[in-house]
């Protein structure tokens, strides 16, 4: 018998809590997301997460350590070499990735490209690292004009393809990145993430939609939800989840149009019954307001998350465990705008806990897959220490 019979996992996307000791290496000293959003947005609170002892874990503005915790708290470490999504991800279920996933700081070579054009029957703009919102404004017009698509990447192992949805059908824009996707797992040519990047609207107000769709490589070993699923566990994937392991070890995926749609969906899932993991992932955090450098919309979201916290802990049962971590820093007033390497927080909350205790810094976000491997009994990750028996 599984110590908790259900694990709600939740992944804020970006919600980073400082710099990890490695962060000069990414040029990412001093980042600390939700230390300069604390300190920067006026009116900011977030009393639900600091009952449970968000502010326990490092000192923030306005967000107090609880003298009482209702929620098991620490911080962890990533030791994965990456800063981006699917690495934070991979590691939260187990794995070590430990070579980088290829970049393209000057954009795709040319050979790719032609090929890519050759196979679409469309041209390509762009081909650079840019910010996916200040590509639109500077190219979505010409793409409207010409019917050439937007290609662009970032920081991370990205092959973004936008197109407007009037001008490229969806169903087209899908079968575009299949393509780039069949392209891009050559190994001369690695990617880790083709993304569909639809959007809509007129030159100066373009805006992009929730049809947004990820093509990931597959996990290069088993992950803990694979172990799960081979178990007959329930392994349920809301939002970007199941993009994110390429459906690896998913026994249930749900699509969501937003952060708040995201807690819906998870409220949702505590409402079946089952044995096993519901994992979302609530990326607006990171996508609307991170990369945008926009700490006040960022605040507004952390506070609008935090208003859901009394209903989530409500609709827990006795054997439910909830966990709330993230993925990777994304700190709104650093430099660039791409992702930082941050410790990331992370709170067990279930209903027997009479006052929380610190479980430290973990050394690697493994831990977390470790904890819902041995709490279900299946197959350990090859890293990752499990705090079960600390709850
Ligand atoms: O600037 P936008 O298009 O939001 O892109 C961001 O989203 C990508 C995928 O998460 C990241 O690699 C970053 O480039
Ligand atoms: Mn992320
Ligand atoms: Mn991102």
């Amino acid at each position: 018998m599984p110590r908790f019979s259900r694990v709600f996992l939740i992944v804020m996307d970006s919600v980073g809590i400082g710099e990890l000791p490695d962060a000069p290496r990414f040029q990412d000293e001093g980042a600390h997301t939700l230390g300069h959003i604390a300190e920067r947005v006026e009116g900011f609170a977030l009393p639900h997460l600091q009952a449970l002892g968000l502010g326990n874990i490092a000192p923030l503005a306005n967000v107090p350590a609880a003298q009482q915790p209702k929620a098991h708290y620490g911080k962890m470490n990533e030791v994965s070499i990456g800063k981006d999504t699917t690495t934070g991800h991979w590691e939260i279920m187990g794995l070590h990735v430990s070579t980088p996933f290829r970049t393209y700081p000057d954009g795709f070579p040319t050979e790719l490209i032609h090929e890519f054009e050759e196979r679409i029957g469309r041209k390509v703009l762009g081909n650079k690292v840019a910010s996916g919102t200040d590509i639109l404004d500077e190219l979505g017009e010409e793409h409207m004009r010409t019917g050439n698509v937007i290609v662009y990447t970032s920081a991370d192992s990205v092959f973004q393809v936008a197109a407007h949805e009037e001008v490229v059908p969806l169903e087209e824009l899908y079968r575009i990145c299949q393509v780039a996707r069949e392209l891009t797992l050559r190994d001369e040519f690695a990617v880790t993430r083709v993304i569909a990047r639809p959007f809509v609207g007129q030159p100066g107000s373009f805006v992009r939609t929730a049809n947004r769709h990820d093509y990931s490589v597959k996990p290069f070993a088993p992950t803990v939800m694979n172990r799960l699923q081979d178990a007959g566990l329930a392994s349920i994937a809301i939002g970007k989840i199941s993009d994110i392991y390429a459906d690896e070890g998913v026994t249930k995926a749900i699509r969501t149009k937003d952060n708040m749609d995201g807690v819906d969906q998870l409220l949702g899932t505590m409402k079946e019954s089952f044995t096993g993991l519901s994992f979302v992932n609530l990326v607006d955090f990171d996508a609307k307001f991170g990369h945008r450098r926009d700490p006040e919309g960022y605040g507004k979201a952390l506070m609008e998350f935090d208003a859901r916290i009394p209903e989530l802990i409500s609709s827990l049962g006795e054997e439910d465990l909830l966990i709330i971590t993230a993925d990777h820093g994304n700190d709104p007033v650093h430099h660039g705008t791409d992702h930082t390497r941050e410790y990331v927080p992370l709170l067990i909350y279930h209903k027997g806990i009479a006052t929380g205790s610190h479980l430290g810094i973990r050394s690697t976000f493994a831990d977390i897959g470790a904890t819902i491997a041995d709490n279900f009994g299946v197959q350990p990750p090859a890293i990752g220490e499990s705090f079960l028996s600390k709850l």
